[in-house]
C-alpha cells in the first residue's frame, strides 16, 4: 500500500462530480476496437479513450513509469491498474465531454475491480467485438503502425493474455446482462452497421423504421 496522495483523491472526487457515462469496448487484439471507436465518435459524439494509446503516450512523455510500461507492452502483459486508471481518470476529467468509450480496458479482473473501487463508475454497457484469432492475427501483422508489439511472437502472447485474463471480464459483465456482442469478422462498414443499432436510442429506431424489440 502506498501513501494516500491528495492529488489522486482530488481527481477521484472531481470525476465523481462530473458523473461520466462510460461504455467499455472490449475484444481481442486486432478485433477492430479502435477502428469502430473512431466511427462511434463521429456519429454519436463520444470521446474515445484507448487505454493502450494512453499508455503509449505515457512512454513518449518520458514519465518515470515509461520504461516499465514499455517492457510490459513488448511482452503483451497488462500494466498495473493503478497506472492505467490514473491516466483514464485524468483524460476523463480533462475532457469537456461526459460520454466516454473506454477501449481496451478493463483487460483483467484487477483492472475491473480496481476501476470500480476507485472511481465507483459502472459502465452503461460493454461492447464486445468477436473475431477469430486467424483474422485478428492477419490484421495485426499488416496494421503497419510501427507498433513494437505487432510482431508474431508478441501477438501470440497477447492472444494468450486475452483468453486467460480478458475473457473472464467479459463473462463477468455477461452475467450482469451488460454485454452487447458484435460479429467483428465482417468488413468495417458492416461491423459499423451492427454497432449503430446498439448506439441508436430505441425512440429513434422507431422514427427511422428500424425493427425494435420494444413491446407495444
Ligand atoms: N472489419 C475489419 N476488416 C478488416 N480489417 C479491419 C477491420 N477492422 C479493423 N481492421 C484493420 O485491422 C487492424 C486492427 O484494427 P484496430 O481497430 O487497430 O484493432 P484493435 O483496436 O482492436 O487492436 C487495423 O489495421 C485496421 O485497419
Ligand atoms: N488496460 C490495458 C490496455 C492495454 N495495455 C497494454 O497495451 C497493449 C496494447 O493494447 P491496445 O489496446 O492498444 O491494443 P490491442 O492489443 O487491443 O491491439 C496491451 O497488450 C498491454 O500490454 C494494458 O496493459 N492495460
Amino acid at each position: 500500500m502506498g501513501t494516500v496522495d491528495i492529488a489522486d483523491m482530488d481527481i477521484t472526487a472531481r470525476l465523481a462530480e462530473k458523473k461520466p457515462k462510460v461504455v467499455f469496448v472490449l475484444g481481442g487484439p486486432g478485433s477492430g476496437k479502435g477502428t469502430q471507436c473512431a466511427n462511434i465518435v463521429e456519429h454519436f459524439h463520444y470521446t474515445h479513450l484507448s487505454a493502450g494509446d494512453l499508455l503509449r503516450a505515457e512512454i513518449k512523455s518520458g514519465s518515470e513509469n515509461g520504461t516499465m510500461i514499455q517492457n510490459m507492452i513488448k511482452e503483451g502483459k497488462i500494466v498495473p491498474s493503478e497506472v492505467t486508471i490514473k491516466l483514464l481518470q485524468k483524460a476523463m476529467l480533462e475532457s469537456v465531454n461526459d460520454k466516454f468509450l473506454i477501449d481496451g480496458f478493463p483487460r483483467n479482473e484487477e483492472n475491473r475491480a480496481a476501476f470500480e473501487a476507485v472511481t465507483k463508475i459502472k459502465p452503461e454497457f460493454v461492447l464486445v467485438f468477436n473475431c477469430p484469432e486467424e483474422e485478428m492475427e492477419r490484421r495485426l501483422l499488416s496494421r503497419n503502425q510501427g507498433r513494437e508489439d505487432d510482431n508474431i511472437e508478441t501477438v501470440r502472447k497477447r492472444f494468450k493474455v486475452f483468453l486467460e485474463s480478458s475473457l473472464p471480464v467479459i463473462e463477468y459483465y455477461k452475467a450482469k446482462g451488460k454485454v452487447r456482442e458484435i460479429d467483428a469478422a465482417k468488413p468495417v462498414g458492416e461491423v459499423f452497421e451492427a454497432v449503430k443499432v446498439i448506439f441508436t436510442p430505441e425512440a429513434e429506431k422507431i422514427v427511422f423504421g428500424f425493427i425494435t424489440t420494444e413491446k407495444r
